[in-house]
């Protein structure tokens, strides 16, 4: 499911070039007393887009609540500079009973939008996720790689300026991915919005990304980050470079210095 604008704390936007997502001394100890997340620090600028990478368990998805707004930190704040956030689950959570149009206008219905108005931001955002022609649909008729757009298209409604993804396309087949990888990029580029994608594949996170994140195993803190030297547009090629190689190769050492 998406969401609306709900964070620990939101705050008016002041000028262009200060962050729209700011983790400050964010740390996570759950009730039962597992510390997931263990003081981090990262901002996130308009224009960028930060892939976290780190092993499994270390706290990538409770970040990305914390800064939902989903959970609570318990220390340290999250800063949002925007009320137009939405957020993508690696299950696409549409509801079986409607088709891809209703799916994708339930944001606004809920937001109780005009009728019309909803309809026309529902056709823009199925054409830019590449389902137009499938809007009658219904979910249980749609392969995985078309439900993961049709969650994408429903999140575009929010016009979100922060968008966090949960891994979205981690139970999707190679091709399709690297697919779904160049239209995202495509989005990205065209509605401008600041993206932190958590995934568990370094290559992903480069073709994807301005910057990279690297987090240790759990408690989970940032133990490197990579800004990614590519220029948009990024072509599928790109991944067959030495240049590409050599930062995901750096990457992994990383990753791996850290995953105990
Ligand atoms: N509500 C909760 N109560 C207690 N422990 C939790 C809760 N939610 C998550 N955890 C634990 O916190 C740790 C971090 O979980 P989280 O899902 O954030 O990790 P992750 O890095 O996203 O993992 P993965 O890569 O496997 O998806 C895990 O050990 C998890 O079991």
């Amino acid at each position: 499911m998406t969401e609306g604008a709900t964070t620990v704390a939101v705050r008016p936007t002041e000028g262009a070039a200060r962050s729209l997502l700011a983790f400050r001394g964010v740390e996570m100890v759950f009730p039962n007393g597992v510390h997931a997340v263990d003081t981090v620090d990262m901002d996130i600028a308009p224009g960028e887009f930060v892939s976290l990478v780190g092993p499994s368990g270390c706290g990538k998805s409770t970040l990305l609540r914390i800064a939902s707004g989903l959970a609570r930190p318990t220390a340290g704040e999250v800063v949002l500079n925007t009320g137009h956030i939405a957020y993508v689950f690696q299950d696409p959570t549409l509801l079986p009973w409607r088709t891809v149009r209703q799916n994708v206008e339930l944001c606004n219905q809920l937001k109780k939008l005009p009728k019309a108005e909803r309809a026309e931001k529902a056709r823009q955002a199925i054409e830019m996720v590449g389902l137009a022609g499938f809007e009658n649909r219904h979910p249980n008729q749609l392969s995985g790689g078309m439900r993961m757009r049709a969650s994408l298209a429903r999140a575009l409604t929010l016009e979100p300026e922060v968008f966090l993804f949960d891994e979205p396309f981690g139970a999707i087949d190679e091709i399709t991915r690297e697919r779904l990888n160049s239209e995202l990029l495509r989005i990205f580029r065209t509605r401008a919005f600041a993206g932190v994608f958590v995934t568990h594949s370094i290559a992903e996170a480069v073709f994807l990304s301005t910057r990279v994140a690297v987090m240790s195993a759990r408690p989970g803190r940032i133990i490197g980050e990579f800004d990614v030297p590519f220029p948009y547009p990024r072509e599928p090629e790109l991944r067959s470079t030495p240049e590409f190689a050599a930062l995901t190769g750096e990457i992994g050492r990383c990753l791996r210095s850290g995953a105990q």
